[in-house]
């Protein structure tokens, strides 16, 4: 029998929101039972500050997890639950390895309740943590959208979460529409798919362009050392002063260290569903071709980080993606109807956006990652002075001496991992041009030749060119030796 297209509900899926739940999280648990917790999510930022935080949560009492009812009551105990965790462990003078009872038993229940690792992972922080700030006015647009939570209370740290948020608000039409895409491929309705994948490829653009307003208001000073501290995870922390992880004190004496990875927007269920409708397959970093089991740049999971980065997503979502992947269809129709010109342009197109958007954010790594680690490796060996004043920056990390070593939250040797990612988008073009286009291929005169050929693609297409644009919107940069940019 063939498998039915998933519906979002049985997942947890807002046809509106997409991932994001589709009423507004809770920016208080309703049961005063819950005002100690409360109490200290209200004055969060000045706890950590005066350096009161540990000692406040040493004496906080063990709360039930009992009387949280509503779905978006655990949630919201999750969320305030994986702050204060990541808090307490990394919000001191050095870091601390044992959370106590008081954290670590309704945390754990919390997690189990949800689904996810003790950790504070992207829904945590992102998915779970907004309000729009005028009921009426719509939620995906970062001018109406605020954090209920953040460790340091600047707006640097709201915005660096609110560009996910607005993210995901503005992808998530598209869950259902490229659902019917797949519904349409079944029943071999190529005007419907050609439709939404045009629609798709233009709304990849869009978050592109969501993505570089970063820029805008998160400082990458800031993000480097103030905030990024706070994300890191127990996963291959030894350098930062975790060298067994975190243990999760639950009072039996017989927890054990656990290593989970930080919050990292590879958990973010969206672009992985983007990949999964258009059979983007990703590989362990360094492999080259798919299939043998490989060691890996992260640290000897032989599967895939992105597929591991599933168990940091709520359940309902992981259970969403696998059943995404046992339907897409939408490559396989492309390929076997590639004389439709049309639609495998607009096929092709969504992949060059997609790898575009991979583009913009591994510059955008580099400058909130890479140059900040750099200018402070070189401003301590300059000053003693100036690396005292970086103390702050414990899992940034005292001070992982080479770039090679440089780790995402996620805990992937950033770089390679990302290039890879980005590379492997391009690979799924059907078009033979545009996939040397995608892929860079061998020198500038190459490129030069596939711009014009799909220029003259183009012209026999109608309403492509405005929709889409591929070649109109193409330039090659010879100066970086024949790379693209769109
Ligand atoms: C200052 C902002 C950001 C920085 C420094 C950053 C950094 C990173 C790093 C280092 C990774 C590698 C995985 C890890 O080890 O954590 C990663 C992965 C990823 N990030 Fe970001 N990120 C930022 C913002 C965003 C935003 C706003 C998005 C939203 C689209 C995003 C989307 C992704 C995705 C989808 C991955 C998984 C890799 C892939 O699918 O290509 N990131 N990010
Ligand atoms: N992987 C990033 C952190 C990151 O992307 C992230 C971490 C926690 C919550 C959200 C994240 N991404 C959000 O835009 C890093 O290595 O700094």
């Amino acid at each position: 029998m063939i498998e039915p297209l998933p519906r979002l509900a049985d997942y947890d899926v807002s046809p509106e929101n997409g991932f994001l739940p589709s009423e507004i999280p809770l920016d208080i648990l309703p049961d005063a039972y819950y005002q100690p917790w409360e109490t200290i999510a209200r004055n969060f930022q000045s706890l950590i500050l005066s350096k009161r935080l540990r000692r406040i949560i040493d004496t906080l009492p063990v709360l039930d997890t009992d009387l949280l009812l509503a779905e978006s009551e655990w949630r919201r105990a999750y969320s305030i639950l994986a702050f204060f965790a990541h808090a307490y462990i990394w919000g001191g003078d050095s870091p601390t390895d044992i959370v106590p009872p008081s954290i670590s038993i309704p945390f754990l229940q919390t997690c189990k309740h949800l689904e996810l690792p003790p950790v504070a992972t992207y829904a945590g922080v992102c998915l779970w943590n907004w309000r729009p700030m005028f009921d009426g006015e719509p939620t995906d647009t970062l001018e109406n959208l605020t954090t209920h939570m953040t460790f340091t209370g600047s707006l640097d740290e709201s915005w660096f979460y609110l560009i996910s948020v607005a993210i995901e608000a503005r992808a998530g039409p598209l869950i259902p529409m490229m659902i019917e895409a797949i519904g349409a491929a079944r029943k071999g309705d190529s005007a419907k798919v050609t439709e939404c994948l045009r629609f798709f490829a233009e709304r990849i653009d869009e978050l592109g362009s969501v993505l570089e307003r970063m820029y805008e208001s998160c400082d990458p000073h800031v993000f480097y050392h103030r905030i990024r501290p706070f994300l890191a995870g127990g996963k291959n922390m030894g350098d930062a002063g975790l060298p067994n992880g975190v243990l999760f004190d639950d009072g039996t004496g017989e927890q054990e260290y656990v290593q989970f990875s930080g919050g990292s927007n590879a958990q973010s269920s969206v672009i992985q569903f983007f990949d999964i409708v258009l059979g983007v397959e990703h590989r362990p970093t360094g492999e080259k071709t798919s299939g043998s089991e490989s060691r890996t740049a992260y640290g000897g999971a032989s599967h895939g980080f992105l597929v591991e980065m599933r168990k940091y997503m709520p359940g309902a979502h992981r259970r969403f993606l696998e059943h995404a992947e046992r339907v897409a269809n939408l490559r396989e129709y492309v390929s076997e109807h590639r004389h439709d010109r049309a639609l495998v342009i607009s096929f092709d197109a969504c992949l060059a956006m997609l790898r575009t958007l991979r583009d913009k954010h591994i510059q955008m790594v580099s400058r909130y990652i890479i140059v900040k680690s750099r200018e402070s490796r070189s401003s301590r060996s300059l000053s003693p002075k100036a690396a005292s004043a970086q103390r702050v920056n414990i899992a940034n990390s005292l001070q992982r001496e080479n770039s090679k070593k440089l780790r995402g939250t996620g805990g992937t040797a950033l770089i390679p991992f990302l290039k890879q990612a980005r590379d492997e988008t391009g690979e799924r073009a059907i078009d033979p041009w545009a996939k040397r286009l995608l892929n860079n291929g061998p020198g500038g005169p190459v490129l030069r030749d596939g711009v014009a050929r799909l220029n003259k693609m183009n012209e026999h297409v109608d309403g492509v060119v405005e929709i889409v644009g591929l070649a109109g919107t193409w330039s090659v940069d010879d100066s970086e030796g024949g790379i693209c940019h769109w």
